[in-house]
């Protein structure tokens, strides 16, 4: 017998539909429900862009670098183009940032402007792009301090605990976004044939325990002591002081290794290392650490360096580096205990 293609029902809860409800409800405004529908407008022009590959000439490195001395992709370069052109003249921010612009963007002069900040992480997973694997888009939305309307660098600087909104795309078999807007964390699938995201997921929930860890193992060598042995112990399986094996999952695309936690658990970490050690970490507190750690904590999992909870950690630059342990609530914790254990033996 043969697979049937079932059409979305006519019943089914559009974006749109989930914001409206949300707005009546009195959990956001409606500028900040437009500027949620602006950011799902510009992930669906992404979402094309990814789509057509090779065809659509897209693939390759743009032979440009952005301020953290990485090389762009032509993707890199034209999701921002998509997310800034898209949310310039939306009226309501009071400024953009981006991890491929050296400083935040202000709103031209001559455009609307509005009192959030939204910060992105246009293509995440860059390496992935040319070998057609899972790639994403991360943003988080913060509310400009009062008075101003022409966002500096400054005023971005803000804890997690200060995100009004957080979410991702990811844009791989189907294109999905996963939103929270401090109510839950709620997964949207992309009807390619209508071109609307359609809530698919209400409430998505992490298992508190996993047997899943995800880490680049390459990097094993490098770490530090504490996270050597929470990976050694890991890796001992039954026999070891865990007592169960793990299992273990790399996509090298955050945004897709962050969804299969939200689907099924599982813990991910990109440590400190002795490659790293010197800009803070791999990955960025604005634009991947701090939006990821709120659409965790919202689905009852946990976010850490691993020795702070994320969403606390007080920002001191708009592309500051962070390490990251996320995912299943016990194991994170666990992955903490292992740095306390280590750091109270420090003399
Ligand atoms: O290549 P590595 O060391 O495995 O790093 C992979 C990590 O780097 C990232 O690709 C960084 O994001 P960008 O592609 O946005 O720079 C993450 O998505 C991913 O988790
Ligand atoms: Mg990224
Ligand atoms: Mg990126």
């Amino acid at each position: 017998m043969s697979a049937v293609l079932t059409p979305t029902p006519s019943s089914a809860i559009s974006l749109t539909r989930y914001l409206i409800e949300e707005q009546r409800a009195g959990r956001i405004n409606a500028d900040l429900r437009l500027l949620i529908e602006v950011v799902a407008r510009a992930c669906k022009s992404i979402s094309i862009a990814v789509g057509k590959g090779a065809l659509g000439g897209v693939l390759g490195d743009a032979g440009t670098g952005n301020i953290q001395g990485e090389a762009q992709k032509k993707l890199d370069v034209l999701s921002n183009e998509i997310l800034l052109e898209a949310n310039a003249w939306g009226g309501h921010l009071a400024g953009l940032a981006s991890e491929e612009m050296d400083t935040s963007h202000p709103i031209p002069d001559v455009y609307p402007r509005g009192n959030y900040l939204l910060l992105f992480d246009p293509l995440d997973g860059s390496s992935n792009i040319d070998v057609n694997i899972s790639v994403g888009t991360i943003f988080s939305v913060l509310r400009a301090p009062d008075g101003v309307s022409r966002a500096e660098d400054k005023d971005f600087l803000q804890a997690g605990t200060e995100q009004v909104c957080a979410g991702y795309t990811t844009y791989g078999p189907s294109t999905m976004l996963v939103l929270t807007i401090g109510h839950g964390t709620h997964a949207f699938t992309l009807d390619r044939e209508v071109g609307s995201f359609v809530l698919t997921t209400r409430d998505m929930r992490i298992p508190d325990d996993t047997k899943e860890f995800a880490v680049n193992m390459s990097n094993q060598r490098h770490w530090q002591p504490p996270m050597q042995r929470y990976v050694a112990d890991l890796l001992a399986g039954q026999e070891g002081p865990r007592g169960k094996d793990f299992n273990m999952r790399w996509v090298a695309s955050m945004v897709a290794d962050v969804h299969r936690i939200l689907t099924r658990g599982g813990i991910f970490s990109y440590p400190l290392d002795a490659k790293c050690a010197d800009k803070g970490g791999k990955l960025r507190l604005m634009y991947e650490a701090n939006p990821m750690a709120m659409l965790v904590e919202q689905a009852g999992g946990a976010a850490s360096t691993g020795r702070q909870r994320m969403l606390e950690v007080q920002p001191t630059g708009l592309h500051q580096r962070v390490p990251v342990f996320l995912g299943s609530k016990h194991e994170v914790e666990t992955a903490v205990r292992y740095h306390h254990e280590f750091d109270a033996e420090q003399p």
